[in-house]
């Protein structure tokens, strides 16, 4: 929504006068002023499935491909974007990208083997959920650890949701994050049908959350229940790709369904959140995360860091914060756990 309040100001400007030099904006822009916003659901192969005219009687997918203009800009899933062309949703119709809105945030992946470029995967999301199995696979903490640095320094809230509650208790893991204050919710497969579900979608609603797990912590079961109509939002998707959600490549967007009690067409039933479904794992490496960042999730050290020696690295002999915590500024166990984090960026083997 803050979009069309920016949007007020900058008419605004375009309605002065243009004085020599203005800036080139202002210049290229009436020649798509009938541009559509919509937001990204998937990407595949050049194909960007967007959502036109959201919340609406009119809401559809349309299918866009990203015009010349835009270069090598590319549009990541959650991207706003503006539309022109053929905005029908028909079958066999393409629309054209012609403007990607700047993003609140990024997730970015790593490179691999298989390509040397680290891209953004993910634009705009608020909360990155890092979901892990309690047993079965056991959970590996120095992975959490990576994926908790990973939405710091993405400028996203992280969200632990720890699955299979039916196999191991949770305790002795949520004790080692009770020191970071993180969120987090519990789950069992039997109770998703129920209670379980709604419990997790409590920490979703209004935002739009990327999903993260390794393979077979419970991550499909897990968004499958959070949104039951999965199949049906997907429909479109898989009829224009013509493969089914096992081979999804690029990371997806689903809409959760409205709490219960909301009524129709208020906010409270169209503002329901996002969940983004990521396919692989390993691409979310942090080899590409600068650890000075990280401080920013603790406001209680950061001022501490004032008397460090230049470029410090915290997790060093001269680090200032050993004498901030010995002071009684911060708990030591705080400082414990940025530490922990901080020496989790480099991955040894078994992570
Ligand atoms: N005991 C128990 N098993 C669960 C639970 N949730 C999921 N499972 C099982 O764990 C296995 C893996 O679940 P999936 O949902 O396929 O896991 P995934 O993370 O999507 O894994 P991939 O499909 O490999 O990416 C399946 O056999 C599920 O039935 C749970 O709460 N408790
Ligand atoms: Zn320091």
């Amino acid at each position: 929504m803050r979009r069309y309040g920016k949007d007020a100001d900058e008419d605004d400007i375009r309605n002065r006068p243009a004085r020599r030099g203005s800036r080139p904006r202002t210049r290229i822009r009436p020649k798509h002023e009938d541009a559509e916003g919509a937001m990204v659901l998937t990407v595949d192969r050049g194909r960007i499935t967007c959502l036109v005219d959201p919340g609406t009687k009119q809401e559809r997918q349309v299918v866009a491909m990203k015009a010349r203009e835009l270069g090598r800009k590319g549009v990541v899933v959650g991207d706003v974007v503006n539309l022109v062309g053929d905005l029908s949703g028909d079958t066999d119709t393409l629309a054209r990208i012609v403007r990607v809105e700047e993003r609140s945030s990024v997730l970015r992946r790593t490179a691999d083997d298989d390509d040397p470029y680290e891209r953004i995967v993910v634009a705009n999301a608020d909360q990155l959920a890092i979901v892990t199995a309690l047993a079965d696979p056991e959970p590996r903490p120095r992975l959490i650890d990576r994926c908790l640095v990973a939405a710091y320094d993405a400028g996203m809230e992280p969200l632990l949701v720890l699955t299979k509650s039916d196999l191991a208790p949770a305790e002795p893991l949520l004790e080692s994050y009770a020191p970071l204050g993180i969120n987090y919710v519990v789950t069992r497969r039997d109770e998703l049908e129920t209670v379980g579900a709604e419990a997790v979608r409590e920490h979703l609603r209004g935002l739009s959350t990327v999903f993260i797990g390794h393979s077979g912590v419970g991550k499909t079961t897990l968004v499958n229940a959070l949104v039951p109509d999965r199949r049906r939002q997907t429909g479109h998707v898989n009829a224009v790709t013509g493969r089914g959600r096992h081979t999804t490549v690029s990371a997806l967007a689903l809409r959760l369904p409205p709490p219960p009690g909301a009524k129709p067409g208020s906010r409270k039933a169209l503002d329901t959140g996002w969940v983004i479904d990521t396919p692989g794992f390993r691409s979310f490496g942090l080899s590409h995360i600068d650890p000075s960042r990280v401080i920013h999730a603790f406001p209680d050290l950061e001022p501490g860091t004032v008397d460090c020696p230049r470029a410090c690295s915290h997790d060093e002999p001269d680090c200032a914060l050993d004498a901030w915590v010995a002071d009684g500024h911060a708990e030591a166990a705080r400082l414990y756990s940025l530490r922990r984090l901080l020496s989790s960026k480099e991955a040894r083997e078994g992570d």
